[in-house]
């Protein structure tokens, strides 16, 4: 494995790959903890107006919804309470109880702190981008959210990338939630590259695991609270908590 200018041997330089595949909220922008406290919010309110006895707790978020799509994560977290609702469609009210109905009634509390609060993309991801740039080597959101653009919008990165493949672009191509590998792959043709010459940036253990299915050449996982161990143990071959790490000394200072 080659080093980082900072001489760290154990850790990749991501400039050597052909490509570099970023999840997006947790790992370019603080918006996991965004997600996070809107589902939050939203199941403690639902389960206590359904009487469900054991109540949302924030160990759910990482066992059934981080780095899925929105739906998906319903159906898992509400399996995980022997709650069966129909699927519906992703048009479906906020009020409606389907699973679709219930995810979209979380995205107004996530709407709702984006339009409020703005965001402010991770320093270290900034200067990861300005190096990956520098050298040339093409670079790909692959995000669940079908607030992706929202979000990349928001934080001023937008413009930085040719390819995003999110949750809204997965809905038009049928295309299955993450830790399936279709999203990556996608990303990657959409880029023009081999999976097993591109790496693959992420936080969430589904994420990960989505990259090591796709025979990605190296799935860098980012540690933001889902545990090292658990991003290692999903398929990471390497954890960092933050990609300043995998910069020279200059550079990370110059991120802060
Ligand atoms: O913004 P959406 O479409 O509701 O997607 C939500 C999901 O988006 C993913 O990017 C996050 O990693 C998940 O944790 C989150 O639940």
């Amino acid at each position: 494995m080659t080093t980082t200018p900072s001489g760290n041997a154990l850790l990749p330089d991501l400039t050597t790959f052909d490509a570099v595949l970023f999840d997006l909220d947790g790992v370019l922008t603080p918006t996991a903890g965004v997600h996070m406290h809107a589902w939050k919010l939203m199941f403690t309110e639902l389960f206590e107006a359904w009487g469900v006895t054991k109540p949302y707790l924030d160990e759910d978020y990482f066992l059934y919804l981080d780095g899925m799509q929105r739906y998906e994560g319903v159906s898992r977290l509400l399996a995980s309470r022997d709650i069966s609702l129909p699927w519906g469609s992703p048009d479906d009210a906020p009020t409606a109880e389907t699973v679709c109905g219930v995810g979209n009634r979380k995205n107004i509390a996530f709407a709702e702190t984006l339009a409020r609060d703005g965001v402010a993309p991770y320093p270290g991801s900034v200067a990861m981008l300005d190096a990956l740039e520098a050298a040339g080597v093409p670079k790909a959101v692959v995000s669940s959210s079908k607030n992706a653009e929202a979000v990349l919008t928001a934080a001023g990165l937008r413009e930085r990338f040719d390819v995003v493949v999110d949750g809204a672009v997965a809905e038009v191509e049928g295309l299955p939630s993450k830790p399936a590998p279709d999203m990556f792959l996608l990303g990657a043709a959409r880029l023009g590259v081999d999976a097993a010459r591109a790496v693959v940036v992420e936080d969430a253990a589904s994420g990960v695991a989505a990259g090591a299915a796709g025979g990605f050449a190296l799935v860098l996982g980012v540690d933001r609270g889902a545990g090292a161990d658990a991003l290692l143990a999903s398929g990471a071959n390497v954890v960092v908590s933050d990609l300043s790490e995998l910069l020279s000394a200059d550079s990370a200072a110059a991120a802060q």
